[in-house]
């Protein structure tokens, strides 16, 4: 797998603030952190993850940000160790002002073989944050104005979209597998932490994100871990990409870097937003694109620019290369998202797909040589 974050030097800027980030050693706290570490020199980073099956996937995703004199890991299970996460928040030197959750359990397809998991993970570890959160606010009342909690949500939480469909923030929660249904009820729990104690909570919903570093659970690194054992002809039957069902369902893709970039933006848009108003209770921003492929074609595309790449060969036939598996319980067929928000905030998408994918498959051929 490929390990470079396609972060390269990012102007650094004088900030100050103490930052805990939840779930930063799996794939997008990861890159997020090597772009916020790097661009605020001056704020304090403390990473506290679980340390999942997905973290260390062949080399440690903090390896750029663990030698930055601003930057502490610590091991931490959210939703086992409330009592540790208490002493952090409210008991020791720091003093944090933002708290990025990124934290969770974050494969579909793993949550329809253990349901209760998911459940017990991500809910349970969101709230005992939110209750560390709760503690913070009444023993210092003044750091409301300043506080700022970014949740990562997802898209999934809507549902899927019929064609011709778009949903904003707005629209109603109808998650259809277990995993959204964990990541929706993190969204209403928040809803009512907002409501109940005025914690100002900012949640990010987001279309498929993709990048370096990915656990090959997912589409395009299990497509790219397949490739490695690829001849010019095609890959051996059992090693073959799995395709669920007839492959149809669509997924539109984001680059790491830009989802990124997009809670740096919204972070900042969060530190003018807050202080100004005594009632802010946070927003919930799409962050989303307009590169939506089906799975079969999303396949086709890294195999044709891989096989090209690696081997000079210009055509290929899909079906040495793919096998059709049982479908998801449930395959939720497209979303599409409404993110006119965010670009009201500054932010838009700068790596395409068809670029982001090119760079991915180079870098996934050179690091095989
Ligand atoms: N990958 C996507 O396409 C995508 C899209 C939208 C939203 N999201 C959300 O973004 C977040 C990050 O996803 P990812 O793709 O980087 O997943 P990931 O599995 O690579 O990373 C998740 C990280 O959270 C940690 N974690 C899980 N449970 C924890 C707990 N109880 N205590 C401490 N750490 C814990 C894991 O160890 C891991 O490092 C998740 O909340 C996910 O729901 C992901
Ligand atoms: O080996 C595989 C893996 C996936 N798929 C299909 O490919 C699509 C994408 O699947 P996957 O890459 O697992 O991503 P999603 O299930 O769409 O979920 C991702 O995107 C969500 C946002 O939409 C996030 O919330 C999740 O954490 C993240 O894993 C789905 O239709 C799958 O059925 C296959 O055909 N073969």
């Amino acid at each position: 797998m490929t390990q470079d974050s396609g972060i390269s030097d990012v102007g650094a800027e004088t900030v100050n603030e103490d930052v805990l980030v939840t779930g930063g050693a799996g794939f997008i706290g990861s890159h997020t952190l090597d772009y916020l570490v790097q661009k605020y020199p001056d704020c304090k980073f403390t990473c506290v993850d679980k340390l999942s099956y997905a973290t260390n996937y062949l080399e440690n995703n903090l390896r750029k940000v663990s030698g930055c004199d601003n930057f502490t890991f610590i091991k931490l299970d959210l939703a086992e160790e409330h009592q540790r996460l208490d002493e952090l928040i409210n008991h020791s030197a720091n003093n944090f002002t933002t708290i990025i959750n990124f934290a969770a359990e974050s494969c579909v397809d793993k949550s329809f073989n253990d349901p209760l998991y998911f459940t017990k993970n991500n809910v349970l570890a969101t709230q005992n944050l939110l209750e560390c959160c709760r503690t913070l606010l009444n023993s210092k009342p003044n750091l409301r104005r300043n506080f700022k909690f970014i949740h990562i949500s997802t898209d999934e939480v809507y549902g899927e979209q019929k064609e011709g469909e778009i949903i904003d923030e707005d629209g109603p929660l109808h998650p259809t597998n277990p995993y959204a249904a964990s990541k929706a009820a993190c969204d209403l729990i928040i809803e009512a932490y907002k409501h109940s104690y005025k914690i100002p909570i900012t949640l990010i919903r987001s279309n498929n994100v993709y990048g370096p570093r990915q656990f090959p659970e997912k589409i395009i690194p299990a497509c790219l871990k397949a490739l490695q054992k690829a001849s010019p002809t095609g890959i051996a039957e059992k090693e073959r990409i799995p395709i669920h069902g007839n492959g149809r369902h669509t997924r539109r893709y984001l680059h790491v870097l830009d989802f990124a970039k997009a809670v740096d933006h919204i972070w900042n848009w969060l530190k003018n937003t807050s202080e100004s108003s005594s009632d802010f209770l946070g927003e919930t921003f799409n962050v989303g694109t307009d590169d939506e492929v089906d799975n079969l074609s999303m396949v086709k595309l890294i195999c044709t620019i891989f096989m090209r790449k690696k081997f000079g060969v210009e055509s290929l036939d899909a079906s040495s290369f793919i096998r059709h598996t049982k479908d998801r319980n449930y395959n939720d067929f497209r979303y599409s998202i409404d993110f006119t928000k965010i670009k009201k905030v500054g932010w838009k998408q700068e790596i395409s797909l068809e670029q982001g994918i090119e760079e991915l498959v180079k870098a996934e051929i050179e690091n095989e040589k």
